[in-house]
């Protein structure tokens, strides 16, 4: 028992007693490892923080805190408003920023996912509902249909921590009586857009916060009751699995996959659990991840700090192998400039010294003119995803920051619905485009996946669609017989064209006003060739209400 064991870590925190001199408060951790967070992120790499440890041990107190002593989950999310704030203040006038924050709240619990946050017409989320993981071949593993709300504000994301954290599962133990039962993981994801010399970017950062349930084995001499037994055993599987993971990448062959490519595929068992398949990309994969091991000053609690350490100092054999999220089409556009100055200062150089064009510089010519081809159609396509996807990036920050007026502008040429929610809690905005083609409105029960999913009872689950023409043309089609739909107030049975500034009740508690920009604008035209003519009015010969407009010489407008 006297054996000293000694074990290295990046930092150690002891906050145990607060008059101690040496008492780490949450503000010194969160200095330190959010600081590292907030950096990453800011620069566009993922980052995780994950905590474990043994029940009591202070895994919820550094992730979430307690009132007025918050945690790093809290203070990270702060700390992001506040460095989107200051770049707004400060580095606003160089380059145009702008920024979207959106978070989900998920547990595992006995291997099912569930969602924390419950959705806005709730108050609690639904306790029955599991959601299902998935692996995406590009984006690697996710939840679907969890829920993502974006945040605008320290309030707002406050408010979805306090509920969510009010919906996880927590029961009372031999240690504390509200102990963690499930892995709790809060994902902040981080959108940054800035147009940089014309060129736009937009890089992208996901950040996981873990706070993992307690790593105690169930205690034999203990009379569980079944539920908690199962718990017990579930925690166990998967925080095993988290350790033959970590185990795996730790060992040297799993240290040599992170730097060689050459090395033979090495099989990490990350499917052994749910918890290790939603972290692929934070054990040894693209993130830059922190793993915090609380333990317990007590010697009665010595084998479980001792095995804490042996886990945390096997994590730190971890390899990641962090990248910028960069959207590739910039990256692309970036290399394509880099040739084309160095294409133009190959021709320069040879007009220089020959005055005359050979064989290899009208090739160098040719490549030039394709290569500005190309960053000039990969330019009009990230503009045009630009502004149609990432609405509410780049145009509110110009209302703003430029003209200091308080205002949201979106710029787009697609036809879309504008959500108008008449609940008057409600205070988010909904729009959604109408691509070409067809648009199908319903709900989750249809069939097939409908593109906008709308809830009520009075709404069917295939309830209309929306075409949309190459000629422009947005015509309306219902669906289901009965399925209350109308337009500007009239019931709709049949196809009906949709025109700028309908307003489109889709059942009773869905409204929606339709826009088509270039209906407006060719409207707007109209207004305005009207309003700036030499008119005189003539009372028209028939009713009090004609009048005959002349314009210059040429245009004669009739307005009945
Ligand atoms: N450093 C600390 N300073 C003050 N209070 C602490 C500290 N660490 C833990 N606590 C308190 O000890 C109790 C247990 O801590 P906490 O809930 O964070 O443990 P845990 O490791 O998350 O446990 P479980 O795995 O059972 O959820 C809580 O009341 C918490 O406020």
């Amino acid at each position: 028992r006297d054996r000293e064991r000694l074990f290295n870590f990046d930092r150690v925190f002891w906050s145990v007693d607060p008059k101690s001199d040496d008492f780490a408060s949450q503000e010194m951790v969160y200095g330190d490892l959010g600081a590292e967070v907030l950096a990453s992120a800011t620069e566009g790499y993922n980052a995780c923080v994950f905590a474990y440890g043994p029940t009591g041990s202070g895994k919820t107190y550094t992730m979430m805190g307690l009132p007025g002593d918050e945690g790093l989950i809290p203070r990270i999310c702060e700390g992001l408003f506040d460095r989107m704030k200051q770049v707004r203040e400060v580095e606003f006038e160089e380059e145009i920023f702008s920024f979207e924050v959106s978070v989900s709240y998920f547990e595992i619990y006995n291997e099912k996912v569930r969602d924390l946050l419950p959705a806005d017409d709730e108050t609690k989320r639904d306790e029955k509902c599991s959601l299902k993981v998935r692996e995406h071949p590009k984006d690697g593993p996710y939840v679907q249909g969890l829920k993502q709300r974006i945040v605008r504000d320290k309030q707002g994301v406050q408010e979805l921590i306090d509920k969510g954290t009010e919906n996880r599962t927590t029961a009372a133990t031999h240690m504390h009586d509200r102990s963690s039962r499930s892995h709790a993981i809060f994902t902040i994801n981080f959108t940054q857009a800035k147009l940089d010399e014309d060129l736009p970017s937009e890089i992208v950062s996901k950040i996981n916060l873990v706070d993992l349930a307690g790593s105690e084995r169930a205690d034999p001499t203990t009379n569980y009751h079944r539920g908690r037994l199962k718990e017990g055993a579930n925690i166990n599987k998967s925080l095993v699995a988290l350790g033959n993971v970590i185990q795996a990448l730790g060992s040297p062959q799993g240290q040599e996959r992170s730097t060689s490519v050459k090395t033979k595929a090495l099989f990490i068992p990350y499917r052994d659990s749910v918890l290790t398949w939603l972290l692929k990309d934070s054990l040894g994969g693209n993130a830059r991840t922190i793993m915090i091991a609380t333990i317990s000053p007590s010697s009665l609690r010595y084998n479980e700090t001792i095995n804490t350490l042996r886990y945390a100092r096997r994590a730190k054999n971890i390899v990641n192998r962090p990248c910028v999220n960069e959207d590739p089409n910039v990256s692309l556009i970036r290399e394509l400039r880099a040739e084309i100055v160095r294409l133009r200062g190959m021709l320069s150089s040879h007009w220089g010294s020959t005055m005359s064009l050979s064989d290899s510089s009208s090739n160098v010519v040719e490549k030039l003119e394709e290569h500005e081809n190309m960053v000039c159609e990969l330019t009009k396509t990230f503009f045009g995803k630009w502004q149609d996807s990432q609405f509410g990036l780049m145009q509110p920050l110009r209302a703003f920051d430029r003209s200091q007026s308080l205002g949201v502008i979106v710029d787009t040429q697609l036809p879309h619905l504008l959500c108008m929610d008449d609940d008057i809690l409600s205070t988010g905005i909904m729009l959604y485009y109408l691509q070409e083609g067809t648009t199908s409105i319903g709900t989750e029960d249809a069939a097939l996946p409908q593109d906008i999913v709308l809830s009520g009872s009075d709404v069917a689950a295939e309830h209309c669609y929306i075409e949309h023409d190459v000629r422009g043309d947005v015509t309306l089609y219902p669906c289901t017989d009965g399925a209350p739909i109308t337009v500007n107030d009239r019931d709709v049975a049949l196809p009906v064209r949709l025109s700028q500034g309908d307003i489109l009740h889709l059942g009773k508690g869905n409204m929606f006003r339709f826009n088509h920009p270039q209906e407006a604008a060719k409207l707007r035209e109209r207004r305005r060739v009207r309003n700036h003519g030499n008119r005189a009015i003539i009372p028209s010969p028939h009713t009090g209400n004609c009048f005959m407009y002349f314009f210059n010489v040429n245009y004669v407008h009739l307005e009945t």
